[in-house]
Order: structure tokens, then sequence, then C-alpha cells
């Protein structure tokens, strides 16, 4: 069988004249910003303009463009290894808000013309803000394309085997190399807006799942979850990264961070993390700080998302979870509270 997956994420832009286009996809999502297109894309093209500079100096601090379609191919590369023989895998990167987008992607698969595709976020984690977002946008562009394959969708793996296995190899590095110092560990997710949780996102239950699942396996640890990458006016999801750094500081704790909601390197990562917050953590006093790097192609997490990608071919139903409750996925659609087609 030929069977195509699609590798969800969420796209940077690869040049700095592409910041503003970009950051006006993204703003222009009504999983952003919740109002009729009417005031919601005139809107998308203010706060874009208004942020350009600021993102376009975020990035130029990391030679101008975001790492995160060759980390994504890395990814689909070593995905479609990991599948090995008995069928005809093709990766496909399919990125929100730039290149390679939805349409295009939808367009290559046809070509491939599978037999079966699987949905699979690069977002252990769900929200309405991404993986629904990015679903949305599939459905919508492959019915238009008249693309009529059987699709499944992997909701969310907050607590995979192999994603919590390599987070756990990943962390205790951390640990190690904060020697013998009183060390709390950080685990730091992107931010969402209160009102997103409020109307029903899992995605805080299932960060906070990840984070559980992380520490009871290493044990005896002193951790605590925080919010990065809050934008705009609205009130978000806390506690802030930032605040947390500043209480280790203050208890005179060493800082091991890893960020748990993402899979690859990117400007949260390389720039926030490695340098913002860096040097947030020496002003405050924080005796070491320790960014743990994101579990990119390790082989536990690669084999985690194929294990995903066989046992969701293998279900004779399509679930998928989208958040419109309270209730958060189990991670493997077993007692998912959503069924089928409804993002
Ligand atoms: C778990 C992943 C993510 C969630 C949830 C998410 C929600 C979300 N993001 C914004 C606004 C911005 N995000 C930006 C960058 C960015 N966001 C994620 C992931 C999630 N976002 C990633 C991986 C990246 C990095 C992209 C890259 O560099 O390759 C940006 C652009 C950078 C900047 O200007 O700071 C914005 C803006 C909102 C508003 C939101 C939920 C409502
Ligand atoms: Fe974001
Ligand atoms: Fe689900």
């Amino acid at each position: 069988m030929k069977i195509a997956i699609v590798l969800f994420n969420l796209g940077g832009p690869d040049s700095p004249e592409a910041v503003q286009p970009f950051l006006r996809n993204l703003f222009s999502d009504p999983a952003i910003i919740s109002l009729p297109s009417f005031f919601r894309l005139p809107l998308a093209r203010f706060i874009a303009s208004r942020r350009t500079a600021k993102a376009q100096g975020i990035y130029a601090k990391i030679g101008g463009s975001s790492p995160i379609l060759g980390q994504t191919e890395a990814q689909a590369r070593a995905l479609e290894d990991a599948l090995g023989p008995g069928h005809e895998w093709r990766g496909y990167v399919c990125m929100r808000y730039w290149h390679p987008m939805t349409e295009a992607v939808v367009r290559s698969v046809k070509r491939f013309a599978p037999d079966r595709i699987v949905l699979l976020p690069l977002y252990p984690q769900f929200s309405t803000t991404t993986t629904a977002s990015s679903v949305k946008a599939w459905k919508e562009a492959a019915a238009t394309a008249k693309l009529n394959v059987p699709t499944q969708t992997v909701c969310c793996y907050p607590d995979e085997e192999g994603f919590i296995a390599a987070s756990v190899e990943l962390v205790k590095q951390g640990l190690a190399e904060a020697e013998s110092r009183p060390t709390r560990v950080l685990f730091s997710a992107h931010g969402l807006p209160e009102k997103v949780i409020k109307a029903g996102d899992p995605y805080q239950a299932q960060v906070e799942r990840t984070a559980k699942a992380i520490a009871d396996r290493i044990g005896g640890l002193d951790w605590s979850v925080c919010y990065q990458s809050r934008v705009g006016p609205l009130k978000w999801i806390g506690p802030a990264t930032d605040d947390e750094i500043r209480r280790a500081g203050k208890d005179g704790k060493a800082i091991v961070l890893y960020p748990l909601a993402f899979v690859s390197e990117h400007s949260e990562t390389l720039v926030e993390l490695d340098m913002d917050y860096r040097e947030l953590a020496n002003e405050s006093g924080v005796p070491a700080y320790i960014r743990v790097p994101t579990v990119g192609t390790h082989p536990a997490f690669i084999e985690g998302l194929a294990n995903r990608v066989r046992a969701i071919l293998a279900e004779p139903q399509v679930a998928i979870c989208h958040g419109a409750t309270a209730m958060p996925c189990s991670g493997d659609h077993r007692g998912c509270p959503l069924i089928a087609g409804s993002v």
C-alpha cells in the first residue's frame, strides 16, 4: 500500500522579507483570532505590521530565518526509515503559516496517489490553535482538490511512551550537567490566552500530563510547569516562565529547563530560551541555567511516532479530538471524547 504521512507544524519565515506575510498568515487564522473575517483580516494586517520589526529582530539573532523546516524535514525522513518496509511510506511536511503550506502539500500528496493518509501533528499536546487549525485547513484543501482518500488523524500524544522516554533521557542529561547543585526542572510550554482554555481547549491539561509523566519517571524532582511566548494584550495562562526563573533565583536553585511542547528547534527555543531567558536567569542569580534540547529525531521519539501511525492505521474508526470539551483525550483515542470529523 502507498501511505502518505502528513506532518503538521507551524512553519517559520525563511527570510527577513517573509516575516510580515508569515505573521499575517498566523493572525488571519480564526483559530488564533476568533472574529468574523470582516474584522479579523484587517486586524491581522494591522497586528502583523506592528509586530514585524520586533519579530525580524528575533529572527535576526538566528541568521534571519527559522530552522523549523529543515528540522521537520529531518523528522519526516527519520519517520519513513523507522516505518521500514511493508508499505510505500512517504512523509510530507505541511506547515500552517509558511511554506510548504496546505494547498501545495495537498497537491503533492494527490500526485503520489496514496491508498491511505495519516495526519500527524508535531504537537504532542492537542490545541484548537495548532492541531485543530491544521486539520481543518487540510480537510478544506483536500475537499477543494478532490483528494478523496481515507484519512486518519493522530490527535495528540502527551504521554506517548517513546516521546516520554526520549524526554526523560534528555532531561536526565540536563540534570547531570547541573551536577550536585540544588536544582528545579522547569517544564516550559508555549502559552495560550486563558479564554482559549476556558472554552475547553485540553492543551494545558495535556501539557501537565506530559510534565507529570516525565517527572514521575525520573522521580525525586523539584519541578514546575510554566508558559512562555506570550503575545498580545489578552491574559495568558500561567505561571509565566520568566516569573518561574525569578522564583528559582530567589530560592537559590539551578534551572534545568525543558520545552516539553516543542519537538524541534526554532525562534522560541533558540532565542527566547537560549538567549532571553538565559540572560534573565543570570540577572536573577540562578546558579546554573541548562536548557534541554527538544526531542528532534531522537530514535525513541521517532519510534513512538511510527507506533502511533501503525496503531491508527490498524483502527477501523477515525477519531479526532478537537478540544471543544474540558475532557482531555487519552492520547490514543481510546475514550477520546470526540468522534470522527468533528473539527
Ligand atoms: C505548542 C505550540 C504552539 C502554540 C500552542 C502556539 C500558539 C500561539 N502562538 C501565537 C503567536 C506566535 N507564535 C509564534 C511562533 C511560534 N509558535 C509556535 C508554536 C505554538 N504557538 C512555534 C513553534 C513558533 C516558532 C516559529 C518559528 O520560529 O519557526 C510567533 C512568531 C514569533 C514572534 O513574533 O514571536 C507568534 C506571533 C499565538 C497568538 C498563539 C495562540 C493563540
Ligand atoms: Fe506560537
Ligand atoms: Fe483523541
